[in-house]
C-alpha cells in the first residue's frame, strides 16, 4: 500500500480529465429501452471496448444475440465488453461488471440543463448515466489509467464484463456469460458499482437487492377509437375496465392485494431485525430528498425495511390512454397497462408470475366484461442477498475508512440488478455491491448527477480496495 498517496494525488490531479472522459459517455444516448437508439448502444460498446484496449487491456465483443419487439422485428442486442487485465496464477481475479445503457430523458421531462450533455453546477455533474452507471464505469477506467500512468504494477487481476442492456433487464447477458464460463471461471471476488448510499454523508457497502417482475395488461374494447359523445354510454370501455384493475393491485399504504405474495416473503430474524438499529438514515432527509408529500411509514425501521426487504408494487402508466395536456374526448380503443412488483427473499419471478396471473384472471372474470383481456410477463429478475462479513466486504470496508475515515453502513437496496445472482453463481465467487453516488443522485429521474467529490473519493476507494483485496 506504499503508492496508494501517489495514486490519490494523481487522482486529484486529473481529475478533469476523468470528467471529460465522463462528459464524452453521456454524450452517447445509450438509451436501451428504445430501438431508435440501439446503433447508440452499440456505440457505446464499442467506445468502453476502445478505452479499455487503450490501457492495455485484452478485449472482446460477447455476441449476445436478438431482442425480438412486441411488433415481432428483431433488433441486434448490443455485444457485452469483457476485458481482461493480468493473467498472474499467483494473483487473486476481480470481476467488475458495470452496465453503460441508460434511461430514457428528455429536456422538456423536466431536466433544468440538456440530459446527454454532462454540466457542472456547483460541485455536482448533472447528465443521464452520471451515477447510474456511466460515473462508476468510467471511475473504474480512471483508477487503471492512473495506475498505468505511474507505472504501477496491478496487485491483482481484474476481469471486466460491461454491458449496454441492464436497463432493459440485461438481455442476452446470462447466455453471454454461461456460454463464456470458462472465461470467468477463475474469478476470486466480484464487485458492481451500480446502487447509491442511503444518505449524503456517509459511504455504504450493499449487500441485498430486490429482484423485479414486470407485467403488461391489455385490453381492448374496439376496432379503433371512438367518439366519447356519439358511443359514450353504448360501449363497455377498456380504460374503465383496466382503471377498475389497476386500482385493486395495491393499497394507499402499499399493501399488496395479490394473494400469496405476503406468505412467500422469508421471515425477519431477531438478528436481522437488530441490523437496522445501527443504520444512519433520517427519515425527514429522506422525505426532503425525495420530494415526497407524504410517507408510508414514519419509523425509520419500517421505511427501510419497505425500500429493502418486502415486496413493492409500482404501476408505471397506460399505453394507448391519452396523455398529452388538453381535453381530447375520444375512448381509446385498446390500452395497456403496466406495472411491476419488486420481489424478495424467498419470492421467485415464476411463481409471482402464477400469483399474479391468477389474481387478474379472477377479477376479470368478476367484471363480466366482453372486452379482450391479455396480460403479459416482461422481464424478471432475481433478489440477492449475501454475507457482508466476508473479505470481499472487509476489503471494501477497509478501503473506504482509508478515503472517508469512517467505517460504512451495510445496507440493502430496493433496486434491482438482475445480473448479480448469476456472476455469484457462476463464478462461485462473493460479490459486493460499492456504491460512490450519493442518495440524492436521482438515478432514473430528471437532474440525475453525480458530485464531483463523490465521482473523485469514489475513484479513490476504488483504487484503495484493488490493494486491500490483495492482502
Ligand atoms: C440499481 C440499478 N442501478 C438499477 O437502476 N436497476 C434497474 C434495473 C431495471 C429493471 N428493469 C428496468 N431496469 C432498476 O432497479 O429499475
Ligand atoms: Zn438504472
Ligand atoms: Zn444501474
Amino acid at each position: 500500500m506504499e503508492n496508494i498517496d501517489a495514486v490519490f494525488k494523481s487522482i486529484d490531479e486529473h481529475q478533469d480529465e476523468f470528467i471529460d472522459l465522463l462528459r464524452e459517455s453521456v454524450a452517447i444516448r445509450s438509451v436501451s429501452a428504445d430501438p431508435a437508439r440501439r446503433g447508440d448502444c452499440i456505440r457505446m460498446s464499442e467506445w468502453a471496448r476502445d478505452q479499455l484496449r487503450t490501457l492495455g487491456a485484452e478485449t472482446s465483443f460477447w455476441d449476445l444475440g436478438k431482442q425480438q419487439l412486441q411488433s415481432g422485428e428483431e433488433l441486434p442486442l448490443p455485444p457485452a465488453v469483457f476485458g481482461v487485465y493480468g493473467r498472474d496464477k499467483s494473483k487473486k481475479t476481480l470481476l467488475i461488471y458495470g452496465h453503460l445503457d441508460v434511461q430514457p430523458a428528455e429536456k422538456e421531462d423536466g431536466w433544468n440543463t440538456d440530459p446527454f450533455e454532462l454540466t457542472e453546477i456547483d460541485g455536482k455533474l448533472f447528465g443521464r448515466g452520471s451515477t447510474d452507471d456511466k460515473g462508476p464505469v468510467i471511475a473504474w477506467i480512471a483508477v487503471l489509467k492512473v495506475l498505468k500512468n505511474l507505472g504501477i504494477e496491478l496487485p491483482i487481476n481484474i476481469k471486466f464484463v460491461l454491458e449496454c442492456m441492464e436497463e432493459s433487464s440485461s438481455e442476452g447477458l446470462e447466455k453471454g456469460l454461461e456460454d463464456n464460463i470458462d472465461k470467468i471461471s477463475d474469478v476470486t471476488y466480484s464487485c458492481i458499482s451500480d446502487n447509491y448510499w442511503l444518505g449524503r454523508n456517509k459511504p455504504c457497502l450493499t449487500y441485498g437487492l430486490r429482484g423485479i417482475c414486470y407485467y403488461f395488461v391489455e385490453i381492448s374494447c374496439a376496432r379503433q377509437d371512438l367518439h366519447s359523445g356519439i358511443n359514450g354510454g353504448s360501449v363497455p370501455e377498456a380504460l374503465n375496465d383496466l382503471m377498475w384493475i389497476m386500482s385493486q393491485l395495491v393499497t394507499v399504504d402499499g399493501q399488496i392485494l395479490i394473494p400469496g405474495i405476503a406468505e412467500r416473503v422469508a421471515p425477519l430474524t431477531k438478528d436481522e431485525d437488530d441490523l437496522y438499529d445501527k443504520i444512519d438514515f433520517c427519515v425527514d432527509t429522506f422525505k426532503q430528498e425525495t420530494g415526497s408529500h407524504g410517507l408510508i411509514s414514519d419509523s425509520k425501521k419500517n421505511l427501510l425495511m419497505n425500500r429493502w426487504r418486502y415486496p413493492s408494487l409500482s404501476l408505471h402508466g397506460v399505453e394507448g390512454a391519452f396523455s398529452q395536456p388538453g381535453a381530447k374526448t375520444v375512448i381509446p380503443a385498446k390500452v395497456i397497462g403496466k406495472f411491476s412488483l419488486r420481489i424478495v427473499p424467498h419470492m421467485t419471478p415464476e411463481a409471482t408470475d402464477k400469483l399474479v396471473t391468477s389474481y387478474l384472471d379472477s377479477l376479470w372474470a368478476k367484471r363480466k366484461s366482453p372486452n379482450t383481456f391479455k396480460i403479459t410477463s416482461g422481464h424478471g429478475g432475481m433478489p440477492w442477498v449475501a454475507d457482508f462479513r466476508d473479505a470481499n466486504f472487509s476489503a471494501g470496508s477497509r478501503a473506504i475508512e482509508r478515503v472517508y475515515g469512517m467505517t460504512p453502513d451495510f445496507t440493502r437496496e430496493g433496486g434491482s440488478i438482475p445480473v448479480t445472482l448469476t456472476i455469484q453463481d457462476l463464478t462461485k465467487s462473493p460479490v459486493m455491491l460499492l456504491p460512490i453516488g450519493a442518495s440524492d443522485d436521482m438515478a432514473h429521474s430528471q437532474n440525475e448527477k453525480i458530485n464531483r467529490e463523490n465521482f473523485v473519493k469514489g475513484m479513490k476507494v476504488l483504487a484503495a480496495y484493488l490493494f486491500e483485496l490483495a492482502v
